[in-house]
C-alpha cells in the first residue's frame, strides 16, 4: 500500500492508497486528519498513525511506499525519522524540482508550496485544461495552471481561521467567534458584526480575486479543496467543483510519476 501525507499548518491529512505492481490506485482506501504539532515527536506521531490503521483495520505494515507534501519544514525530519523507524522505508518529499512535467513559469518554481504544487498537478491531470486551484486551508491559496499545463503562479491569503485568531488576539474586546454564515450582513451584537465581516468580508475577497485572475488568463475550471472548502463552496457559484482530498491526489501522481522514472 502507499500512504500520502499532506503536512499543513493547522492539519497533517494522510491518505492510504491501494497499490498494484507498482501503480497506485487513484481512491484513497482510507483519509485520517492529524493536528500539525512541531513540538510532537515521531515515535507520538507513529503511536497516533498505528492507531489509526489498528482502529480502521489495515496492516501497517503493508505500506511499502511513503510520499509527503510539507510545507512545515520542522516536521520534515520527525516524518523521516518515524518512516524508517517504524517502517524502514526512505521518505519521498515532493518539490519543486520532482513534480513530474509541470512546467513552472520562470521565476516561482523554487519557492512554491509543496501542497500548492500537488493540488495543480493533480488538478490538471484530471482536467488537462486551464484550472485555478483555491486550497481553502490555513492560509487560502489561489494557484494558476493554463491550458498548455504551465504552472503561472496564484495568490496567497490569510485564512478565515488566522483572521478569527488575530481579531481576538490583537483587539481587547473581541472574542474568539465561530466562523459561520450570519442571518444578516448588518450585525447587531459583537458576535454578529464580528461573523458578517468574517463570513461576507471573505466571501468578497475569494470572489474578488477570482475576477482578477480572470482577466490575466482563461481559465476553464475553478476548483476547491482544503478543510474550509465546504464552508464557502454554496456561496461561490464560479466554483463547480469541490475536490476535499486534492492535495493527497497531487502526492499520489508525482510519486508514482518519480517511480516509473526510477526516481525513488
Ligand atoms: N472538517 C472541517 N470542517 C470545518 N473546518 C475545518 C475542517 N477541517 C479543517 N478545518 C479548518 O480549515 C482550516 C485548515 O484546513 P486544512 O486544509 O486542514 O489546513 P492546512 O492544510 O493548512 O493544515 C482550519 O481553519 C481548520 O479549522
Ligand atoms: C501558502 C502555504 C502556507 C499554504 O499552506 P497551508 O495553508 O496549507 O498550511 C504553503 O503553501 C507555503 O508555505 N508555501 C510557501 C510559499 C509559496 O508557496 O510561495
Ligand atoms: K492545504
Amino acid at each position: 500500500m502507499f500512504l500520502a501525507l499532506d503536512i499543513g499548518n493547522t492539519n497533517i491529512t494522510v491518505g492510504l492508497f491501494a497499490m498494484k505492481d507498482e501503480k497506485v490506485l487513484p481512491e484513497p482506501l482510507k483519509v485520517w486528519k492529524m493536528s500539525t504539532v512541531k513540538e510532537q515527536t515521531s515515535d507520538e506521531y507513529a503511536t497516533l498513525l498505528m492507531n489509526m490503521f489498528f482502529y480502521a483495520g489495515f496492516d501497517a505494515k503493508k505500506v511499502s511506499n511513503f510520499a509527503i507534501a510539507s510545507v512545515v519544514p520542522s516536521l520534515n525530519a520527525v516524518f523521516e525519522e518515524l518512516i524508517k523507524k517504524y517502517f524502514g522505508k526512505k521518505m519521498f518529499f515532493v518539490n519543486p524540482k520532482n513534480c513530474g512535467d509541470l512546467v513552472f513559469a520562470a521565476e516561482n518554481s523554487k519557492e512554491t508550496g509543496a501542497d500548492r504544487i500537488a493540488g495543480i498537478v493533480a488538478a490538471y491531470s484530471v482536467y488537462n485544461d486551464s484550472c485555478v486551484v483555491i486550497d481553502f486551508g490555513t492560509a487560502t491559496t489561489f494557484d494558476c495552471i493554463n491550458s498548455e499545463g504551465i504552472y503561472i503562479g496564484g495568490a496567497i491569503v490569510p485564512g478565515p481561521a488566522i483572521s478569527v485568531q488575530l481579531l481576538n488576539l490583537k483587539i481587547e474586546q473581541l472574542p474568539r467567534v465561530e466562523m459561520k454564515k450570519p442571518l444578516k450582513s448588518i450585525g447587531l451584537t459583537t458576535i454578529e458584526c464580528m461573523q458578517s465581516g468574517l463570513y461576507f468580508g471573505y466571501i468578497g475577497l475569494v470572489k474578488e480575486l477570482i475576477a482578477r485572475i480572470k482577466r490575466e488568463m482563461e481559465v476553464k475550471y475553478i476548483i476547491a479543496t482544503g478543510g474550509l472548502a465546504g464552508l464557502v463552496f454554496d456561496e461561490i457559484e464560479e466554483i463547480e467543483i469541490i475536490l476535499p482530498y486534492l492535495t493527497l491526489m497531487g502526492i499520489r501522481i508525482i510519486w508514482e510519476k518519480s517511480n516509473l522514472n526510477g526516481g525513488n
